[in-house]
């Protein structure tokens, strides 16, 4: 089991109150839901995204608190009832804020980062002139709106004892997981050939190996319940068998670089030293499957001596993984009763047991702010990431993060959108769910949206891109 989060109190020492980023990332401004909107779309994918789909996924929330009430009265009594309706009306006056656009509030729930969100807030304001009023839904920056509204959601369950560690995503996730049977199945049969041949395989089978299973992990990123506003988004087929006609539909493929940087460390690495591979998680469930599988991969063929894992302290963004989802898929895995797959959980929980696999856990992670401002917000986690040999960053809202959700220019090189964020060479491993892209050739962004107007948004197309020493 992995060890359960650490307390938050002693993280946030990490903390230093932010004033603003640095000077040059002020240059391109995030862009707001609105300021998409306005931008001559009707509804560009921020605008339908606060206007539409958070609205769908707090209602879903809502209903799961109404399902839950007996099991709350069971559980707690009377006390369960009144904390389910709190809970509700609280969710409730959420989803009118944002409806009607009312002016962002600041949190009022003592929570290890009430003080660090409070401080954001203001400094929201200070990008604001007097005529333009307050911080609000449709008009502050969507990156922030959005975290911001997964982190009310979780207020208002910690203002609601004593369900106040109920998480409201977290039977879509694992209904996620128990839907993707069938490609798990296939996914931990095919890991089990892979594992159990590995010492025969020469160098070109593991890289075929490698690249095949950092695909995977990347088109794993599609199942995401945020984007499906908490519809079921889960993977009904083999991932594997498909891999050959998607290959066309990675927009920047960086797979040889990783493929060089760790066999460059196995080969000059000496005996008792490590090499150790970081994993900033995404989503919960048939993802977090591929990133495990991966990470078993990059152990048992020796490219990785050690992985490190961060989810998220709170739950976030409706799939992402916490270490409660985290412990419970190995458990199931543990003890499903397909034997690739209990053989693949009984082999992550040796791991974990071993230290091999570490799980951590940080609420820089859950915070507002893009990374590169990670040194002076949360100067102990990029101390922790410059231990690594390669940081893997799984998802769309990592990728919009490491770029600042700014509205770059597509050909802008990575390494320049990461505005100063190097704590180790790295890698965005991401579909296209936000309407943010760098690193492009010229005229490749072009010919997408001559085809496909929502080529940006719809999570067909992926990247694994990298930064680091080539
Ligand atoms: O990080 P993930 O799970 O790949 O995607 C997060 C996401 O679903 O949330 C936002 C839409 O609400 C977008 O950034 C993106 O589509
Ligand atoms: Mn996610």
């Amino acid at each position: 089991m992995a060890a359960p989060p650490a307390s938050l109190s002693g993280r946030d020492e990490g903390f230093v109150s932010l004033s603003s980023p640095s000077p040059s990332a002020a240059l391109l401004l995030p862009a707001s839901a609105e300021s998409r909107a306005s931008s001559g779309t009707s509804g560009s994918f921020a605008y339908l995204t606060i206007k539409d789909r958070i609205p769908q996924i707090l209602t879903k929330a809502i209903d799961t608190l109404h399902r839950h009430k007996n099991e709350f009265f069971e559980k707690h009594g009377e006390k369960g009832t009144e904390a389910e309706k709190k809970a509700i009306s609280l969710l409730s006056k959420l989803r009118n804020e944002l409806q009607t656009d009312k002016p962002i509030i600041p949190f009022v729930e003592k929570f290890v980062d009430t003080d660090i969100w409070n401080q954001y807030l203001e400094y929201q304001q200070s990008l604001l002139n007097e005529n333009d009023g307050k911080p609000r839904w449709f008009y502050s920056p969507w990156l922030y709106v959005e975290c911001y509204m997964y982190r009310r959601i979780h207020e208002a369950i910690i203002q609601s004892p004593p369900i106040d560690d109920f998480d409201v995503f977290k039977e879509s996730k694992d209904q996620n997981f128990f839907e993707s049977r069938e490609s798990i199945i296939a996914l931990c049969t095919h890991l089990q050939e892979v594992v159990t041949a590995i010492e025969d395989l020469d160098e070109n089978q593991l890289k075929d190996e490698f690249f095949r299973l950092l695909q995977i992990s990347l088109w794993g990123n599609k199942c995401d319940l945020s984007l499906s506003g908490g519809d079921t988004s889960s993977q009904k087929t083999n991932i594997i068998n498909s891999l050959e006609e998607l290959k066309p539909l990675i927009l920047v493929n960086d797979m040889e670089h990783l493929w060089s940087l760790l066999t460059n460390c196995k080969k000059t690495r000496e005996k008792a030293s490590i090499t150790r591979v970081d994993i900033v998680l995404d989503n919960s469930g048939f993802e977090l499957v591929t990133d495990l599988v991966l990470a078993d991969f990059l152990l048992s063929s020796q490219l990785a001596t050690e992985i490190h894992f961060y989810g998220k302290t709170i739950p976030w963004f409706v799939s992402d993984t916490t270490i409660h989802d985290f412990n419970w898929l190995i458990e199931q895995m543990k003890e499903s009763d397909d034997k690739c797959m209990s053989k693949c959980g009984a082999a992550w929980e040796t791991y974990i047991n071993m230290g091999r696999w570490v799980y951590q856990d940080h609420i820089f992670w859950t915070l507002p702010h893009e990374f590169c401002v990670m040194s002076q917000v949360a100067p102990d986690l990029y101390a922790e990431l410059q231990k690594a040999h390669l940081i893997l960053f799984k998802g769309d809202l990592n990728y919009r993060k490491l770029t600042g959700d700014r509205k770059w220019e597509f050909t802008v090189p990575f390494h320049q959108a990461l505005n100063g964020f190097h704590p180790a060479p790295l890698c965005g491993i991401r579909t296209l769910k936000a309407e943010i892209q760098v690193g492009l050739r010229p005229g490749q962004a072009e010919q997408y949206m001559a085809s496909e107007p929502n080529w940006l948004t719809t999570g067909k197309y992926g990247v694994l891109q990298f930064d680091g020493p080539l």
